[in-house]
């Protein structure tokens, strides 16, 4: 039988900026369907990894493989076509500040082209309910939203190409507790829903416990371990005491949600 092709392949990925060792032979597969966290100490090369993945820059050794194929492979039209099957959110939303919400998610839209103003206009429309935005708020600008907001915006214009694929960089970093929720919440209904993938980068316990069924310690520059919540919570390494040790403190007995 014929192994189901991984949305994402990371293969002995070595990644350096001048001296600095980032990523020392990093491989991992994603399966579809799956929800998986990537956690690690500061500066351990999460962010890179993830833009590798986008393929916003180049491992110096090793392979990305995005839906079976390096991300370098095939004609222009079809590197093209695998672009459109994923989506990415950035830490900060990456907003562009000069145009209003709704041409904020008509970009992709735009940029694809052959679409009908009346066509972009239904899907950019579609893609703020799914983000439980009012159709009102498309005319606003960046400057006028919310931090949640912004983010909520942000997933609108990940998902504006219905991508299969969705990469999420600090999802919940700067939100309150509460609109942090909300967010995870939505993620997870929209994973759902839509069947998607979903990679994301975070620092923060709650949001690991309410949306990942996978997590992925960066330590040392290498792939510690890519296991349940559970039983990376067993696992003896420094940043991981330190990342749950908070949470451990809290009378609250663990429940990861996500299940
Ligand atoms: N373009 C670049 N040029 C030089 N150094 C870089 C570049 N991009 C990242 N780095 C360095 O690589 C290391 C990994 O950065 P990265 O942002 O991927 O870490 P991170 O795990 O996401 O960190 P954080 O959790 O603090 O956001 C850092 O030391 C960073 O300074």
């Amino acid at each position: 039988m014929k192994a189901a092709t991984l949305p994402v392949e990371l293969v002995d990925v070595h990644t350096r900026f001048g001296k600095q060792v980032v990523h020392d032979g990093i491989s991992l597969g994603i399966h579809a369907g799956e929800l998986l966290a990537l956690i690690g100490g500061s500066g351990e090369g999460k962010t890179t990894l993830i833009r590798h993945i986008a393929g916003l820059s180049k491992p110096d050794r090793g392979e990305v493989r995005l839906f079976g194929q390096p991300f370098a492979a095939g004609t222009y039209n079809e590197r093209r076509l695998r672009r459109q099957r994923f989506g990415m959110l950035f830490q900060h939303g990456a907003l562009f500040s000069a145009l209003n919400v709704f041409d904020n998610v008509a970009f992709p839209l735009r940029e694809v082209g052959g679409l009908h103003a009346d066509e972009i206009h239904t899907l950019v429309m579609s893609r703020l309910a799914l983000v439980e935005l009012d159709p009102q708020q498309a005319w606003l600008m960046p400057s006028q939203l919310s931090g949640g907001m912004v983010k909520r915006v942000a997933l609108a214009r990940a998902l504006a190409l219905e991508p299969e694929l969705l990469l999420l960089d600090e999802p919940t970093a700067g939100l309150d507790p509460e609109r942090a929720a909300g967010f995870v919440k939505l993620v997870r209904n929209l994973h759902d829903s839509l069947g998607l993938t979903v990679v994301f980068v975070t620092h923060d316990v709650d949001t690991l416990l309410a949306l990942s069924s996978r997590v992925a310690v960066l330590a040392d520059h290498r792939i510690l371990a890519c296991e349940t919540v559970e039983e990376i919570m067993c696992l003896t390494h420094p940043f991981i005491d330190n990342f749950f040790h908070a949470y451990h403190r809290r009378d609250e007995p663990m429940t990861p949600w996500a299940r």
